[in-house]
């Protein structure tokens, strides 16, 4: 059987790997089934499955399946149904034993000590509020999730001409969830009134007057009040959604809360640009919510990476911080946790001390992380199942708002779970934002009127190349314009370039062939070279003024993080340096002979742009179906488009890629429903 498996290995195949591990199983005279089982499970550890599922091994032996795809001899196998017993007899599979067998999964025996940890401290149950608790609790709620009188009534001021767009804004800004239930007219009229007294901010609570409270929910009230009261929240959302608002708020809740003992909060996020951009947000939240000082200067701003967080250790897997030596802090926000993969995400639970409040911010809908696991997503797939009674009844209480519990009996995990719905980001007129939804409900029909609809969103064919060249050109024209012939080392000089640059970008799904990023970031360099905006000498070195790169590598000494853009620059004496902003918000250079792997980025992968935004994104999809073409990909690729989207594309390939869902295997859900492992 190793004979016929080493045959195997080759690009998109077995990996050398995969065979390694085979060959050590076979050493336990292990039947040829669990030898074949040990390869594909290493082989599907690094497509991003966590476990070998053998409930669907007939889709390996189907006529189009990878065995017959690779020529393997499978007819020399068992049935796949009897493929579990010889699993069972196995010497290598078992407690203590390289692989493990649970719920008709197969795991390499590290992956299944990580679900199992990460389901365990998922499911730990809470000590339930006390009572009293709520009332102070539910009064704090309100004062922080009271809407902006000012800036509504400034808005529906401005829109009293327009019933329409004042109802529409109504309804955004005053959370109203069921229009129907509005008495509109009395609604009207106290704009009305307010238009003729100047003073719309004093009539505003007699508009509420007219908005039954069962018409409204604040579903970011929801998820601080959840968050407050439980020792895990997960808070799922798209782009703009509020998740960033909703977490400054509750840390300022929290601080409320305990006014006297001092709280240590850290925030963390998968990669330096993230952790970046959640130090941005958040700094911007605390200055613009008008919290009183003394809570506001209690909030961290400053995100940091979950490997520094934890430690790193140099040319090792694990870290300074684990369970035999516990992180010191008391609540632990980690945004875009989408992109935590299985691995990271049992490590980092592991060192929290155990009365740590853990908040996960991210999107479900995204991309799953490049490594294995889909935790985030399996997680949030039990939002559907809706609130317990009593977490519904609790919840109810302190918000005031009326929310349906599950029908039937509900995973305690979905009780922590809870999901930003209203984009406060794009505005009605934006089609990015419905573009997004519908591609995320899969709704192909719904998408080929958008393109004409929205001027934000525009979709073109591949043929035409020439508005691409044009679009990129004058894209990256306003950061190239920055360039100086000789730079003086000034750092906010490098900033400006930085910032100009985030303005536009180039995504591709792909790496290799002329729509992967390799050719695309070739043809934009021509193109800006034709139109004199940069002079490479690529006969000579990679390296010329302007040169955008992206770091591929963690280099925790020099503090570069896989994700991280830098520019080259030349400085007085002509040397070329590289800067990039950092975690930390500042400006560092480094010599481009000492930076880790990495590559120009004129053009990035859909998959590297995650946790990033950019105004302008232009996203690039090849002309042939790949693997990597899903519904998440495409999704993530519109989001990280801040005001403008345009999409190169046939409209069959868009359509088959939206269709195609990612499903990775693993194990989790399952664990997280509760049911006894086998
Ligand atoms: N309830 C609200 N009412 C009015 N504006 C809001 C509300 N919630 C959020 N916003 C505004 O919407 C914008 C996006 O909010 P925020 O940054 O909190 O969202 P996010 O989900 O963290 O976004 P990202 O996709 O960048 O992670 C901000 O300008 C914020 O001030």
């Amino acid at each position: 059987m190793l004979t016929q498996l080493k045959a195997l290995i080759g690009p998109s195949q077995l990996r050398l790997l995969d065979y390694h591990f085979a060959q050590f199983i076979a050493q336990s005279q292990a039947h040829p089934v669990s030898v074949v089982c040990a390869a594909l499970t290493s082989y599907e550890l690094g497509r991003g499955n966590v476990c070998l599922d053998l409930a669907s091994l007939d889709a390996y032996f189907a006529a189009d399946g990878l065995l017959a795809e690779w020529s393997f001899p499978h007819e020399q196998l068992p049935e796949p149904s009897s493929w579990p017993t010889f699993l069972t007899q196995c010497h290598a599979v078992g407690e203590g034993k390289p692989l493990q067998l649970q719920r008709n999964r197969l795991y390499l025996t590290r992956y299944c000590l990580f679900e199992q940890a990460v389901a365990a401290r998922l499911l730990q149950s809470s000590a339930p509020p006390e009572a009293e608790s709520l009332v102070t609790l539910g009064e704090q709620l309100n004062s922080l999730f009271a809407p902006d009188w000012f800036f509504v009534a400034r808005q529906l001021h401005a829109d009293l001409n327009n019933p329409d767009n004042a109802r529409a804004f109504a309804t955004q800004y005053l959370d109203v969830v069921h229009p129907a239930l509005v008495n509109w007219g009395e609604v009207s009229q106290c704009l009305l009134q307010a238009y003729e007294s100047t003073d719309a901010v004093a009539l505003l609570p007699q508009v509420m007057a007219y908005i039954p409270s069962h018409a409204q929910l604040n579903w970011q009230k929801v998820a601080a009040a959840l968050a407050a009261t439980s020792d895990i929240a997960i808070i799922s959302g798209g782009p703009g959604t509020g998740k960033t608002t909703t977490v400054t708020k509750l840390l300022a809740l929290l601080l409320m809360q305990s006014p006297r003992e001092p709280l240590d909060i850290r925030l963390a996020a998968p990669t330096g640009k993230a952790a970046a951009r959640l130090t941005a947000s958040i700094t911007a939240a605390v200055a613009g919510l008008g919290l009183a000082p003394d809570i506001s200067e209690r909030i961290p701003t400053q995100a940091s990476t979950i490997h520094r967080l934890l430690g790193v250790i140099p040319g090792r897997h694990d870290f300074r911080h684990h369970q035999e030596n516990l992180l010191h802090l008391d609540v632990l926000v980690v945004d875009e946790a989408s992109m935590v993969d299985l691995p990271l995400m049992a490590r980092l639970l592991a060192a929290l001390p155990p009365h740590c409040r853990i908040i996960l911010l991210g999107d479900k809908d995204q991309l799953a992380s490049v490594e294995a696991g889909s935790v985030l997503g399996d997680i949030c797939s039990f939002s559907e199942q809706g609130f317990s009674q009593q977490q519904a009844a609790r919840l109810c209480q302190l918000t005031g708002y009326e929310l349906t519990s599950a029908s039937g009996v509900a995973s305690p995990i979905a009780d922590k779970i809870c999901q930003l719905k209203r984009s406060y980001r794009f505005h009605q007129y934006s089609g990015i934002g419905y573009l997004a939804n519908a591609v995320n409900h899969g709704a192909v029909k719904t998408i080929a009127p958008l393109w004409s609809q929205y001027q934000d969103i525009d979709l073109h064919a591949l043929s035409e190349m020439a508005t691409l060249q044009h679009m990129t050109v004058a894209g990256y024209q306003q950061y190239l314009n920055l360039l100086q012939p000789v730079h003086s080392d000034n750092a906010d000089e490098a900033r400006a370039m930085l910032n100009a640059f985030n303005q536009y970008q180039v995504l591709v799904a792909l790496r290799q062939g002329p729509y992967g990023v390799e050719g695309m970031n070739e043809q934009v360099e021509d193109w800006l070279t034709q139109a004199r905006l940069i002079q490479p000498a690529l006969n000579i070195t990679p390296w010329y003024p302007g040169r955008p790169i992206i770091i591929t590598q963690n280099d925790h000494q020099a503090g570069l993080y896989n994700g991280d853009i830098g520019i080259c620059l030349a400085n007085k004496d002509g040397a070329n340096r590289v800067y990039f902003e950092l975690a930390d918000g500042k400006v560092h250079h480094f010599l481009p002979s000492r930076l880790p792997a990495h590559q120009t980025v004129y053009a990035m992968t859909v998959h590297k742009s995650q946790g990033s935004e950019f105004n302008h994104t232009v996203m690039v999809l090849p002309d042939k179906m790949a693997p990597v073409l899903t519904r998440e990909l495409v999704y993530t690729g519109i989001t990280r488009a801040k005001t403008k989207l345009d999409l190169f594309s046939s409209v069959a390939l868009l359509n088959q890629a939206i269709i195609k869902r990612t499903q990775r295997a693993s194990g989790l859900v399952p664990r997280l429903n509760g049911a006894a492992h086998e």
